[in-house]
């Protein structure tokens, strides 16, 4: 009797899982028909994951160039069972991007529910988004990044003092590894307030805190892109970084804040984020004489009301919350993005001896010399066009960001095939894949510098290039980028040779992350 019971009972569970197994495949496989159904090609996707297995499988900037040349420019993918559209076509990515931004003014996020990090730009949502963008775009003029200039120079001059060490041993050296210590130096000082020597002093708490931010684990990860938003909620995941980590760099953020509301002078003795933030939360309305607010800023400002309609409100606050977040972005956007250009910049100007010697040039003809070595002014350094021309062309064959990403707030059909996008859906922009199509860039795979330069860089077509995106939603720290980029690369080219040794041609990207990422880059250093 009892042998019964126990055979009933096991398969009942047999039953049940099979019958499990099959809903859930019934269910993904309706679901998988959605691209199919509207004539769209694309990857096949797998149970569970949809397309992301191929994610997780193959480096993105490998696989976003296979799939750009065997699906085109118009193809769908999955992203667990939700459908994202890839749009790589020109004219369409300006209606999403420009024309009809008001129906694309977010990007999808992931699931988890935080109550500071949900604050800050790249993640913020409609009019909140609108209204933390107009508090914080005037803190990005050219003016205010010219405030911020002295910081990044000490930060650079620090790091020239590293390089020097081992350009006189002349050893090989992991130049991605300096570089993220350099532009943990900078975010220390321009948005924490905090002095930071993350080569000498690694284990500053400063830098062990941020270093947990950065590893992302796959076990909180893979559920904020799977699991519905309840489900996270109940396992208490909140971010895909380490919590600890995160409060730390809120406590610094929230200490400092609170000294300098109490402090009467503060506005004038500190030009760093947090203090520009600070001032521009102040003031009731973006200062019309402030001759620090540039023409770009203003004409932002007024493209994000055009394109998504006046909020009726003229509260242009951010809670202390806001703030946090705002500070935090700083690393979300800007530590990555940065390290990896410089480092990419250093590979090619390696490999590329010729071009490197004609930016030396460039640089011993502006300048000033201090303390035994030459500066420029950050106008001087905006106004070189081969510097500039070798900054982009590294933006462009290695792109930090790999996509583009907007979701659609409203029913809406796309261009002049109709394709009909649902509401909550995602578009993607793959503009890794189209920085390297042999159609947008002769011989896409070189590095030519020469095509940005003054009299080509007309040739572009627009929509092609865009490594700090377009549109309202554009890349809000990209002068900043620019600049740190420029004095950074400027002090190294003018001190040291980079040179090309056996290990620099081997480059290998870092898998599982939404980033062109390299594992590493080996150089030698020669001082000149
Ligand atoms: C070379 C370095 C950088 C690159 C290539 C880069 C690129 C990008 C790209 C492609 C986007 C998305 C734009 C879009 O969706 O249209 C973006 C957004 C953003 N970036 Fe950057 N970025 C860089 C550095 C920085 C830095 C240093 C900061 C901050 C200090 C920063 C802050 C942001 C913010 C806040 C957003 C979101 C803007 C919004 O949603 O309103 N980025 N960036």
């Amino acid at each position: 009797m009892c042998m019964k019971m126990h055979v009933t009972l096991l398969a009942f569970i047999f039953v049940f899982i099979l019958s499990s197994i099959q809903t859930i495949r019934v269910y993904y496989r309706r679901k998988f028909r959605y691209w199919i159904e509207r004539g769209i090609n694309g990857p096949k996707p797998r149970l569970l994951l949809g397309t992301l297995y191929e994610q997780l499988k193959t480096p993105l900037p490998i696989l976003e160039i296979q799939w750009y040349e065997k699906y085109g420019k118009l193809y769908g993918i999955y992203n667990g069972s939700k459908p994202t559209l890839i749009v790589g076509q020109p004219d369409l990515i300006k209606t999403i991007l420009v024309k009809d931004f008001h129906n694309f003014t977010d990007r999808m996020v992931l699931k988890t529910k935080h109550p500071i990090l949900d604050k800050h730009l790249v993640n913020a949502r409609g009019d909140d988004w609108k209204r933390i963008r107009a508090v914080v775009s005037p803190t990005f003029s050219s003016g205010k990044i010219r405030r911020m200039e002295a910081l990044v120079s000490a930060c650079v001059h620090t790091f020239a003092g590293v390089l020097e060490t081992y350009a006189q041993t002349g050893q090989t050296v992991n130049i991605k590894d300096l570089f993220g210590n350099f532009t943990m130096d900078v975010i220390a000082s321009c948005a924490f307030a905090t002095k930071t020597d993350t080569h000498n002093d690694p284990l500053n708490p400063f830098v062990t805190n941020a270093r947990k931010i950065f590893n992302v684990e796959l076990k909180k990860a893979l559920p904020s892109l799977l699991l519905p938003t309840f489900v996270l909620k109940l396992l208490k995941i909140r971010s895909i970084h380490n919590e600890k980590a995160n409060e730390f760099f809120f406590d610094t953020t929230r200490h400092i804040l609170n000294k300098r509301r109490n402090a009467d002078n503060s506005s004038d003795k500190y030009n760093d984020f947090l203090q520009l933030l600070i001032n521009a939360n102040n003031s009731e309305t973006i200062d019309e004489n402030d001759d620090t607010n540039d023409e770009t800023t203003e004409v932002e400002t007024n493209l994000i009301e055009d394109k998504t309609g006046k909020t009726g409100t003229t509260n242009r606050h951010l809670s202390t919350d806001e703030m946090l977040a705002q500070a935090y972005v700083f690393f979300a956007a800007g530590y990555e993005t940065t390290a990896n250009v410089l480092s990419f910049c250093a590979y090619e100007l390696a490999l590329n001896p010729e071009i490197q010697q004609k930016l030396f040039v460039e640089l011993a003809g502006v300048g000033h010399e201090s303390d035994g070595h030459q500066e420029w002014s950050y106008e001087e350094l905006a106004k070189l066009p081969l510097l500039d021309a070798i900054v982009s062309e590294t933006l462009r064959l290695h792109s930090p960001f790999t996509r583009l990403t907007r979701v659609s707030n409203t029913e809406y059909k796309l261009g002049d095939k109709q394709i009909p996008i649902k509401k909550g859906h995602s578009i993607d922009i793959p503009i890794y894949a189209m920085h390297h199509s042999d159609e947008y860039f002769p011989n896409a795979n070189q590095f030519i510098a020469e095509r940005f330069l003054p009299e080509n860089r007309h040739k572009i077509i627009p929509y092609t290039y865009l490594p700090f995106g377009s549109g309202p939603r554009n890349c809000i720290g990209m002068k900043f980028a620019l600049m740190e980029t420029k004095l950074c690369l400027a002090q190294i080219v003018s001190r040291f040779k980079l040179i090309k040794c056996v290990d620099t041609e081997t480059l290998h990207y870092k898998r599982i992350t939404r980033l062109s990422t390299p594992d590493k880059v080996v150089v030698q250093l020669e001082m000149r």
